[in-house]
């Protein structure tokens, strides 16, 4: 049972964004997908989740194909997803947030509730509590009836990753979940997500912060231009000599690759990174 990409190909008109990737993804284990700016990785997770379409290839989901899936089947059949520049609902609480995505989706629930009043009290009390346990998680119970957009830029990021696995999902996919964090939060977030390996949940996690992704990943998945150029253990990524000629430049040196990632921050207007201490680097 796993998530399996079958020579996966993606096209923007003539670019090929995506080449023909094959990749298999366990349960239990935690999936980091890097390379350069540009090398295909939201693309994957767009297409996984059904934002984008897929040109060729197939994505399966337990034997299941889910490419050619409108994106609410997608998230049905058990793939939740949180984005590279945050998106919340932002004039609703951080409880509200989590609560919306545990409506009833089919009529014949919807329509129970509607007519029944008392069992849809229950429901709804039975949705808060799972939510409020949900929050609770990444310790934001105390924030539960604050508007999203009040709370601090860590605790938003935190906050999608809660939404998003409030339905129990079998995938996560997270889009640079620590874009914008300083070092402190990056720390916190990679705490709470080694937390959320779970046998029967497979997580994939695109991530330029290679301190992060060296230390939480089991497996890794390198694309360069769309294709698949490496896959292995952190350890075996990083001393491929592919890699390091394609991405990491040096051997075990990641400063640059800190450069870059700081650059590409500024570019896109998110928070450069700062110390526990609260100095800018
Ligand atoms: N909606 C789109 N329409 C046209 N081209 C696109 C679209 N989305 C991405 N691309 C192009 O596809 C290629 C892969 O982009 P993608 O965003 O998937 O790369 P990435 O590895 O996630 O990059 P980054 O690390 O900068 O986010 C790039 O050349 C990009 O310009």
């Amino acid at each position: 049972m796993s998530l399996v990409f079958e020579k996966l190909t993606k096209r923007y008109g003539e670019l090929v964004a995506i080449d023909g990737v094959s990749a298999t993804f366990e349960p239990g284990l935690i999936h980091g997908v890097i390379g350069p700016n540009g090398a295909g990785k939201s693309t994957l997770i767009n297409m996984t989740a059904g934002s984008y379409s897929v040109s060729d290839g197939e994505i399966c989901l337990d034997g299941r194909r889910i490419s050619g899936l409108k994106k609410h089947q997608i998230s049905l059949a058990g793939v939740a997803r949180t984005y590279q520049n945050i998106r919340l609902f932002d004039q609703m609480t951080a409880l509200e947030n989590l609560e919306v995505c545990l409506y009833p989706v089919d009529a014949g629930r919807a329509w129970q509730e509607v007519l029944w009043p008392p069992y849809a009290r229950r429901r709804r009390a039975e949705r808060r509590a799972l939510c409020r346990a949900g929050l609770d998680r990444f310790e934001l119970a105390g924030y539960a009836d604050q508007e999203a957009s009040s709370l601090s830029y860590g605790r938003q990021r935190m906050l999608e990753i809660a939404r998003a696995l409030v339905r129990e999902p079998r995938v996560l996919l997270l889009d640079e979940p620590a874009a914008g964090l300083n070092h402190a939060e990056t720390a916190e977030l990679t705490t709470r997500l080694a937390a959320l390996r779970h046998p029967d949940r497979i997580m994939l996690v695109v991530e330029h912060d290679m301190d992060l992704v060296m230390k939480l990943c089991d497996r890794i998945v390198v694309l360069h231009h769309g294709k698949l150029l490496f896959q292995g253990t952190p350890a075996e990524v990083q001393a491929n000599p592919d890699v390091q000629q394609a991405y990491l430049g040096t051997a075990n040196d990641l400063d640059d690759i800190r450069t870059a990632a700081q650059d590409r921050r500024a570019r896109r207007g998110l928070r450069p990174r700062r110390d526990p201490v609260g100095h800018r680097s």
